[in-house]
């Protein structure tokens, strides 16, 4: 539950889409400073719980709340200049600019003058270790590259929430590992929140202090990666849902095939 104290929150919140039900008296907590996870298998509302919390899907019923200040009914961009950032599965950078460009218009769209932007997204870079990127064309960017400059927008200005949607989605374990180390840095060295959304249940279980599991559109489970780990309520929850090599790898890492 939230507490109104240093942390973005959902509270009872409920949202339909045209009969469906995709999130049903969702309550769920995002300290400032911590990881803080968000599991579920496909289409169990994950994506729906970001957009709500982001501005991005009105919530139906339910509240949203910011450091104690409820948000219902804010749009996206004025939830960014109140520190809600958030990436998307689709890096959606601008493809024609350069790297820096892209972290410059956000600064910009946040207020600063070009300057005080241009400055900005050169301290991001060189905190993200990837200043050479900066004149690199976006569109031009190994995949990889593309999240970590995506990261690198969301964490201009420094926001005191970051929302992460499958940030490890199509990364080898290696790149996994540095993208862990870089989530890591941003809640310590930042004191940003992070709720991380993985498929990649070992990096949500290697990450997170507390670990949220939805499944069709309701919290099943709440708690320390121990205690997910050996939920019979998590487990059935994956291996109800269809095969595939993204749901099936955590289940086994779970413990389900041992
Ligand atoms: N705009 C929409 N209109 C109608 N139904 C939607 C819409 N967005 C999502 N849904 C449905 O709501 C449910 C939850 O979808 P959501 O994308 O939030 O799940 P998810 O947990 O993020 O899934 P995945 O892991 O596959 O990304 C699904 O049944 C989905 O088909």
């Amino acid at each position: 539950m939230t507490s109104g104290g240093l942390e973005l929150g959902a509270r009872d919140v409920s949202v339909q889409f045209e009969g469906l039900k995709a999130l049903s008296k969702v309550a769920l907590n995002v300290p400032r400073g911590r990881i803080t996870g968000l599991i579920g298998p496909n289409g169990a509302g994950k994506t729906t719980l970001i957009n709500v919390l982001t501005g991005f899907q009105p919530v139906g019923t339910g509240t949203v709340d910011l450091d104690g200040e409820m948000l219902n009914g804010i749009p996206p961009h004025k939830l960014r200049r109140k520190g809600v950032a958030r990436t998307f599965q689709s890096g959606r950078l601008f493809r024609d600019l350069p790297v820096v460009d892209n972290l410059e218009v956000t600064g910009v769209g946040m207020g600063q003058t070009r300057r005080e932007a241009i400055a900005e997204a050169e301290r991001v870079m060189a905190w993200l270790g990837i200043s050479h990127l900066g004149s690199t064309i976006a569109g031009a960017l190994p995949y990889t590259d593309e999240r970590r400059v995506a990261i690198g927008r969301a964490i201009m200005c420094t926001p005191r929430y970051l929302l992460l949607d499958e940030p490890a989605a199509g990364m080898s374990e290696h790149e996994s590992h540095d993208l862990a180390v870089i989530i890591r840095r941003i809640a310590t060295e930042l004191g940003v929140g992070v709720l991380l959304i993985e498929h990649n249940i070992g990096l949500v279980l290697e990450l997170c202090e507390r670990i949220f599991v939805l499944d069709s559109g309701e919290i099943i489970e709440v708690g320390a990666p121990a205690q997910i780990r050996n939920s019979d309520a998590v487990r059935h929850a994956y291996m109800g849902t269809q095969r595939d090599e993204v749901i099936t790898a955590p289940a086994a890492e779970m413990g389900a095939a041992s």
